[in-house]
């Protein structure tokens, strides 16, 4: 006997969280829980907003048809939004027993710019020492002085940075002038610096900075490819689709010399776990960017490893059916 069950729910976040220029006070999102011959799946749907080109009540809409045909027993077409997709696909293939368990709980910890914190941080962290820094959202003199400050203070640490496309190509120039040549191949990339592409591949080749492309990703002309000055591609999987498509973008990198990343659209740990689940499984010899737990007040139904937040079990869930 197949049973499906989609669950809503909503998690308060850290008060400070801002994406795109907006205020992030909650983060909404859908579970589906699958169950068929005394084994069982979850899913995690929930869309980001600013980023996924769905709302929550369309993808809610598509999840609960899913989930009526699904239980009558049929194979229905996963639908095409990417959040539902993905979050539809983890579920099958845990009830499949074909997403492995091991994970890769590492994650490359989010700087908020004070150095003795990510220090504290980065010393009981196992293996390479990676950090992402977010730029952009300052003076563009300001990051370039940070970014010294962290490479100065931490001689083996290796930084991601990620601008969001926030620079014209004059800031972004302004940003490379403050950061010490010799430094320079230690920021393992530099997210979307400017507003388009042309500009930012021209900044990697200017500056002698690695770019990566994540909002890229999401452009109908966007294709993979080899290019001077790009060194890895951050791949959000509730972004992106159903599992098969994400590992298909992993394996296209891979073929063209580029880094993949997996990276959080800001999950819940349900969610978090399953994407450290895949780093581990797609990407193993890549720091996952998971660091983003810590932005919420709770957990839901799985633990991340050491995380000190409350663990949320099925009755914190509204039963959607
Ligand atoms: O990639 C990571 O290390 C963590 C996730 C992360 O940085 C982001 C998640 C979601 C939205 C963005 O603000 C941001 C990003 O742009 O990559
Ligand atoms: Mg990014």
């Amino acid at each position: 006997m197949r049973n499906a069950q989609v669950y809503r729910w909503q998690i308060p976040m850290d008060a400070g969280v801002v994406l795109r220029e907006r205020r992030l006070k909650t983060r909404d999102g859908l579970f589906i829980h699958l169950q068929d011959a005394g084994r069982e799946g979850w899913g995690e749907i929930s869309p980001l907003p600013g980023f996924s080109a769905e709302t929550h009540d369309e993808a809610q809409a598509s999840l609960l048809a899913w989930a009526d045909a699904w239980r009558q027993g049929g194979s229905p077409q996963l639908p095409a939004q990417p959040s539902v997709a993905f979050g539809i696909s983890c579920a099958l293939a845990e009830l499949a027993g074909s997403l492995p368990a091991a994970a890769d709980y590492r994650a490359a910890p989010l700087c908020t710019g004070d150095p003795d914190a990510l220090f504290a941080q980065l010393s009981g962290m196992p293996g390479e020492k990676v950090a992402k820094v977010k730029v952009g959202l300052y003076e563009a003199v300001r990051d370039g002085m940070l970014v010294n400050l962290l490479l100065e203070a931490i001689p083996d640490l290796r930084l991601r940075l990620d601008a969001n496309r926030a620079w014209t190509p004059l800031r972004a120039q302004q940003f490379a002038k403050y950061v010490n040549p010799a430094w320079r191949d230690r920021i393992a990339f530099l997210e979307e610096p400017c507003k388009s592409r042309d500009d930012s591949l021209a900044f990697a080749r200017e500056s002698g900075i690695a770019i990566a492309w994540d909002e890229s990703l999401r452009e109908e002309d966007f294709r993979f490819a080899a290019e001077p000055g790009v060194s890895a591609v951050v791949i959000k999987p509730t972004l992106t689709g159903s599992l098969d498509k994400v590992r298909a973008q992993v394996e296209t990198a891979h073929r063209l010399g580029l880094t993949a990343v997996i990276s959080s659209s800001i999950e819940s740990s349900l969610g978090l776990t399953q994407l450290a689940r895949i780093a581990a499984w797609l990407t193993p010899q890549t720091l996952p960017g998971l660091d983003t737990l810590h932005l919420m007040q709770t957990q839901l139904l799985r633990r991340w490893p050491d995380s000190p937040l409350p663990l949320a079990g099925v009755e914190a869930l509204e039963t959607l059916r």
